[in-house]
């Protein structure tokens, strides 16, 4: 299995690289929000209790996340591997998941993180908000609230995949096929 981590920060491309890596790789993409987003439109009381976080640019808390891709990887035993899209967000959740995938005999093959500048960002999700419909890119304030919460929750897993030699970091800003090029080169390296 080829199991990915695409780290980086809100408005980094996850979403944009993430397709064309599906594409290549034919791996099963789990994005948390994503889920959380299908679990609001959906109406559940799960999506209701993220919904207010959420909208706030809150991280959600971390037994949601995990129990959600909990399931998602009960139900793909076949797969040809995952990208996981915004998850993990947290250690907790870095750990929560190595431990799922022990359960398969599995583990992450590499963390690829794509780096873009606050300035770059801030650009990106005010201009997504535009057509994204999402409540959480509808304004700067949000958005700084976001990115701070990647800043201090977020940015010590790469420390935790550093550590396990499995992380590998790819300049965010360029070209889209461009990032996708570099982000192949580092599977390579890392797989
Ligand atoms: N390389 C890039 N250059 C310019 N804009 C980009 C690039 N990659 C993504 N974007 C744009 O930035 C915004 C955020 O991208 P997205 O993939 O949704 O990020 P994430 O999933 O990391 O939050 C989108 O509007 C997307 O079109
Ligand atoms: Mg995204």
């Amino acid at each position: 299995m080829l199991n990915l981590v695409l780290f980086g920060p809100p408005g980094a491309g996850k979403g944009t690289q993430s397709e064309k890596i599906i594409e290549k790789y034919h791996l099963v993409h789990l994005s948390t929000g994503d889920l959380l987003r299908s679990q609001i439109q959906a109406g559940t009381e799960l999506g209701l209790k993220a919904k207010t976080l959420m909208d706030q640019g809150i991280l959600v808390p971390d037994e949601v996340v995990i129990g959600m891709i909990d399931s998602k990887l009960s139900e793909n035993e076949k797969a040809a591997g995952f990208i996981f899209d915004g998850f993990p967000r947290t250690v907790k959740q870095a750990e929560a998941l190595d431990r799922l995938l022990a359960s398969y005999n599995e583990s992450i093959t590499v963390m690829v993180a794509l780096i873009v500048p606050d300035e770059e960002l801030k650009k990106r999700l005010l201009t997504r908000g535009l057509t994204s419909g999402r409540p959480d890119d509808q304004n700067e304030e949000k958005i700084k609230t976001r990115i701070h919460e990647y800043n201090s929750k977020t940015t010590p897993v790469a420390d935790y995949y550093r550590q396990q030699n499995k992380f590998v970091s790819v300049e965010g800003v360029g070209e889209i096929e461009e990032i996708f090029e570099a982000i192949c080169g580092a599977v390579k390296q890392g797989a």
